[in-house]
This record gives structure tokens, sequence and C-alpha cells, in this order.
């Protein structure tokens, strides 16, 4: 008998608007077997944004709920806000076999990282710190108090870069992604994944 080999969960960090959204997007379509999750979040819609595909999302009350109910993975709170990983999509993909990405920030995923030591951690840079503040200003969502505390916490977050295990610079979306892609096709060929399938051969042939 074969045992399924469990997913990789992959993490992606970076500060707001180095292009984590717009990488992912990419992602969907040059790696469409990759499972997103869908986070929670107590912020506004933005204009465009539908609920239960870009988040579920909820007020603060429910999302106290959700943490008393032990349903999620790891919850944050950013520039006001709360944000947290349903706990259930998670587990039951990753064991289904299949690959997850969780777009979150950097203190949810410094506590996805003591559950599973095991996922990848990746983060995204911008090229410069100007064209970080362009691309949030250039957003256009934001208002300047957003933009200043989205600006302010960016280089807390930049400094924690040390807890993850691949850094990559997000200069063109093309690149980002393809990077991203050989990242994980990496990491499914580590030795430490299929050591417990070889001990199941071993154990076979004895
Ligand atoms: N810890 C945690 N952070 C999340 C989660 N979902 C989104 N975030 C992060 O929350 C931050 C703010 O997200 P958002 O309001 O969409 O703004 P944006 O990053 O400027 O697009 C970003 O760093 C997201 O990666 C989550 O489930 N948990
Ligand atoms: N590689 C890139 N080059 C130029 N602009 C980019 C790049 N990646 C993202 N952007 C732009 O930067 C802005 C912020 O991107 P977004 O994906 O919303 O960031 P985040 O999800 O990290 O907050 C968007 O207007 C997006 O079009």
């Amino acid at each position: 008998m074969t045992s399924k080999e469990k997913g990789i969960l992959v993490v992606l960090s970076g500060p707001s608007g180095v292009g984590k959204g717009t990488v992912c997007k990419a992602l969907r379509q040059c790696a469409p077997e990759l499972i997103y999750s869908v986070s929670a979040t107590t912020r506004e819609p933005r204009q465009g944004e539908v609920d239960g595909v870009n988040y579920f999302f909820k007020s603060r009350e429910q999302f106290q709920k959700l943490i008393q109910e032990d349903q999620m993975l790891e919850w944050a709170e950013y520039v006001g806000n709360f944000y947290g990983t349903p706990r259930k999509f998670v587990e039951d993909t990753l064991n289904s076999g299949k690959d997850i990405i969780l777009e979150i920030e950097v203190q949810g995923a410094l506590k996805v990282k003591q559950k599973f030591p095991q996922g990848v951690f990746i983060f995204l840079l911008p090229p410069s710190m100007d064209e970080l503040e362009s691309r949030i200003v250039g957003r256009g969502t934001e208002s300047e108090e957003s933009i200043r505390s989205r600006m302010s916490v960016a280089m807390d977050e930049i400094r924690l870069l040390e807890h993850y295990d691949y850094a990559i610079v997000n200069d063109r979306v093309e690149l980002a992604c393809s990077r991203i892609q050989s990242i994980i096709v990496a990491e499914h060929c580590r030795k430490e994944r299929v050591v417990s399938k070889i001990k199941q051969w071993m154990a076979e042939v004895n």
C-alpha cells in the first residue's frame, strides 16, 4: 500500500504594494494546479473585491468568533484590521496531496512556521523603497493615512526576512512568477519529501 504524499504549504509575504496580489493572480494562470487560501478579514472590501474570492469579509464580532472556535490557523492585526487563515481548508488541501499558497503578512507567517516548519516561506521584495511607494500610490486604493501606515510597517516587515527561506525581487511579474514556480518544483525534489516512500519500499523488499 502506498501512503499519499502531503502537499506543500507555501507562504508568500511582503510589504503592501510589493505586488503579492498581482503575482498570485499571474500564478493562477501559469500554475493552475496550485491552490489558494482565501483569508478572512475585517477590512472593508475594495472596489471590485468579491466576498469569498478575494477575502471572506467579516465583522469584528464574526472574526472574534472564528478565533474562539479555533477555526483560524493563524491571525494577525495589520494597520487596524484583522486578517486570518481558515484552518480547515488548508489542512484538507494538504491532506489531499495538493500544494497551497497563503498570501499573508509576517506576524501570521511566523505563527504558521511554528505549526508547519516544513512549509516553504517566500518573501517578495520591491526593486526599491521608492518603487514600493509608487506602487501603493499608483494602485489608487489607499487613503494618504493608509499609505503612510503601510510604508511605516514595510521596513519592520523587511527586517523579518531572515525567517524566510527565499527572497524574490518583484521586478517583473512574469519573472517573479516563474521564480516561485521554480522554488516549488525544487521543494518537491527535496530528498526529505521522498524518505517515507523509500522506507516503504525498503520494508516491502525485506
Ligand atoms: N496574517 C495574515 N495576514 C494576511 C492574511 N490575508 C492577508 N494578509 C496580509 O494582510 C496585509 C494587508 O492586506 P490587504 O489589506 O489586502 O492590503 P495590501 O497588502 O496592501 O493589498 C497583507 O500583507 C496581506 O498579505 C491572513 O489570512 N493572515
Ligand atoms: N512587477 C511589477 N512592476 C510594476 N508594477 C507592479 C508590479 N507588480 C505589481 N505592480 C503594481 O503595484 C501595485 C500593487 O500591487 P498589488 O498586487 O496590489 O500589491 P500587494 O498585493 O502586495 O499589496 C498594483 O497597481 C500593481 O499593478
